[in-house]
């Protein structure tokens, strides 16, 4: 069983009836609908430690970690990670913080090698420091040195998260968020990133909170998990707490059980 060193006390994250709502409409003429997409969610995760929220399609993941990254901003609640509170501390926390998910933007008609350096240059690191630091990370992820100088359009969607990993570490952050970091991935590829996390976390100390759809993988890398369902964090704890509170064998029947809900078979497989 995973197990944190008891020195590690401090708290990175601490999430506090996080709530945010869109506003959609259902056709040009309907009248706007509130979606609220996180009901009042709180957390925390301790320094050095993994989390791994699990849930399913549209139960809040994604909207959580972008409001974690800055990219949105709550509807109510607070953040606070790393001894900065959100929004005052964004700034700060910027260049604390790497953050990977599928929606990665790159630069397509240029290499990795190219898209690297550019991000080097915006964090204000030393170019060959930083490309050989990218290039360490791509090798122990397992994506040949052939094609780093290959155009990312060309690349298929495990190679460019691949490359999205690798930017989100140049800076070697204290904090990593990962929006389903092996979603797509076939599954040596899928091993490698879990590995390469693991190996990283116990080099590093990196605080980690990663979404997943993946029973395994969230087992595999979490010291705790949290499940969320509609927007709500309905049960947290280690894998095998999770299934003794539920009574179940599996986390996925203890998801079944706690939440209510069913992940389908293609998530499942994914
Ligand atoms: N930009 C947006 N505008 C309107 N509604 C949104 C937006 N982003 C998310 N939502 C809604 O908020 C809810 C939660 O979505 P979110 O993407 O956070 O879920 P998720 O758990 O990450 O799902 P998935 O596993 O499919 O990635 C969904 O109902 C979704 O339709």
């Amino acid at each position: 069983m995973l197990t944190l060193e008891p020195t590690k006390t401090q708290l990175a994250i601490e999430v506090s009836n996080l709530k945010k709502v869109f506003r959609k409409r259902d056709g040009l003429r309907a009248p706007l609908r509130e979606e609220w997409a996180l009901k009042g969610v709180s957390f925390q995760v301790r320094e050095g430690e993994t989390y791994g929220l699990l849930g399913p399609n549209g139960s809040g993941k994604s909207t959580l970690i972008r409001i974690l990254s800055t990219l949105l901003t709550p509807d109510g609640g607070t953040v606070r990670m790393l001894g900065h509170t959100l929004p005052e501390g964004e700034r700060e926390l910027r260049r604390k913080m790497g953050r990977v998910s599928v929606d990665a933007a790159f630069y397509k008609k240029l290499s990795p090698r190219e898209n690297l350096l550019y991000a080097a240059q915006l964090y204000g690191l030393e170019p060959r420091t930083a490309e050989k630091r990218a290039m360490q990370i791509l090798e122990q992820l397992g994506l040949e040195s052939r094609r780093f100088g290959d155009p990312i359009e060309e690349m298929s969607r495990g190679m460019q998260q691949k490359i999205a990993i690798a930017r989100a570490l140049l800076i070697n952050p204290p904090l990593l968020l990962l929006d389903e970091p092996t979603t797509g991935l076939d599954p040596k590829s899928r091993r490698d990133v879990q590995a390469f996390l693991e190996d990283l976390r116990a080099r590093e100390g990196t605080t980690i909170l990663l979404t997943t759809h993946d029973m395994a993988e969230a087992e595999r890398l979490s010291h705790r998990i949290g499940f969320l369902a509609h927007g709500r964090l309905v049960a947290e704890g280690t894998a095998n707490e999770l299934k003794q509170k539920a009574g179940t064998e599996s986390l996925e029947e203890a998801f079944i059980a706690l939440t209510g809900e069913a992940f389908d078979e293609e998530e499942l497989e994914r």
